[in-house]
């Protein structure tokens, strides 16, 4: 029932594992929540919780970086039934994209209609201070430029090529995308505009004016942080921030119709200076994260409270 840890997700496997979760809870979630790094806070926030570690969940991969804590979290958020990633997983961490993504499939499984995203990011922007809150309004899939043996069979993160080189009756995992949701999914509506203004107006409300901005955010597939180069590069190509993460989740939760919002904390300034002394690192991004968590806290509950069942804001 369950498959070998590199082998692809059908939908029965994503199936065995909300299954299993639900005979697990009695919570049935309609707001998903992923916790970027040092973010796990959020998930504190939720009452009457029923946690499980990541090793015990059939089929989920196991959390390796520090400021992941690795628990998946059932409760609610000011009355809202939510289910909440503590610790989300990335590409450099060496898993298949199948398999960083399973928990979004899964969330779908589970009922979630909307699913909320959060994570730590480089600022390229030189508007953008450490410590703003970015609201996500679109994103450069740089891995999906180029199709890798990882993202066979994941709906949309290559391109046409994907399709050509996988041979429908040899991929272990046809199954799988076509039963969440279309073979070419659309992604020019993935962050949902009503959302990105639920966000505004909360900030607004919350005093938050000053450090809250809307940008685009940028995937790289890490885990080194960017050379001058690359930064000057990606900036000038569009992007507001960057980061290692976030993009294929949005890209999965869309693909099965699920209502995506998501959020970038500036934990660094990116380093587009020859002159500077800067040096981009793991701890200021967790430093920065401890900083600002209650803002975001805030915010992304405050959020979830004016979500209603069936995507209504209220
Ligand atoms: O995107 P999240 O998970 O917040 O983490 C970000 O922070 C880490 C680097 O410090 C990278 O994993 C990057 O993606
Ligand atoms: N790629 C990348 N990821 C980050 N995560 C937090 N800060 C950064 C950054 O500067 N670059």
């Amino acid at each position: 029932m369950f498959p070998e840890a590199n082998k692809g997700f059908s939908y029965e496997d994503c199936k065995a594992t909300a299954d299993w979760l639900m005979a697990q809870t009695d919570v049935r979630p309609t707001v998903g929540i992923v916790c970027g790094s040092g973010l796990g806070g959020l998930a504190d926030m939720l009452k009457d919780q029923v946690a499980f570690n990541y090793k015990d969940i059939p089929n989920f991969p196991q959390s390796t970086v520090h400021g992941h804590a690795g628990r998946l979290v059932f409760g609610t958020l000011r009355g809202r039934p939510c289910v909440c990633m503590q610790g989300r997983f990335h590409l450099y961490e060496g898993y298949p994209i199948q398999k960083i993504t399973l928990p979004i499939r899964i969330f779908k499984l589970l009922g979630v209609e909307t699913v909320m995203l959060t994570n730590a990011a480089g600022g390229l922007n030189q508007d953008f201070k450490v410590g703003d809150i970015m609201i996500i309004k679109d994103h450069l899939n740089m891995p999906g430029f180029s199709p890798s043996p990882g993202t066979f069979c994941v709906i949309s993160l290559g391109t046409a090529l994907v399709f050509i080189l996988t041979k429908p009756s040899t991929c272990p995992s046809t199954s799988c995308p076509r039963r969440f949701g279309v073979r070419f999914p659309c992604m020019s509506d993935a962050y949902d505009r009503e959302l990105q203004q639920l966000a505004m107006d909360v900030g607004q409300e919350l005093g938050y004016g000053d450090f809250l901005k809307e940008g685009v955010y940028c995937v790289l597939g890490g885990p080194s942080f960017e050379t001058i180069a690359e930064c000057r590069m990606l900036h000038k190509l569009g992007a507001d921030a960057v980061g290692m993460s976030t993009v294929h989740e949005v890209i999965i939760a869309r693909h099965c119709g699920m209502k995506v919002f998501a959020l970038s904390l500036i934990t660094n300034q990116a380093v587009t200076d020859y002159d500077s002394e800067e040096k981009a690192n793991h701890e200021e991004v967790l430093q920065t994260g401890k900083q600002r968590a209650e803002q975001l806290e805030r915010l992304v509950s405050t959020m979830v409270t004016k979500i209603e069942h069936n995507n209504n804001y209220a």
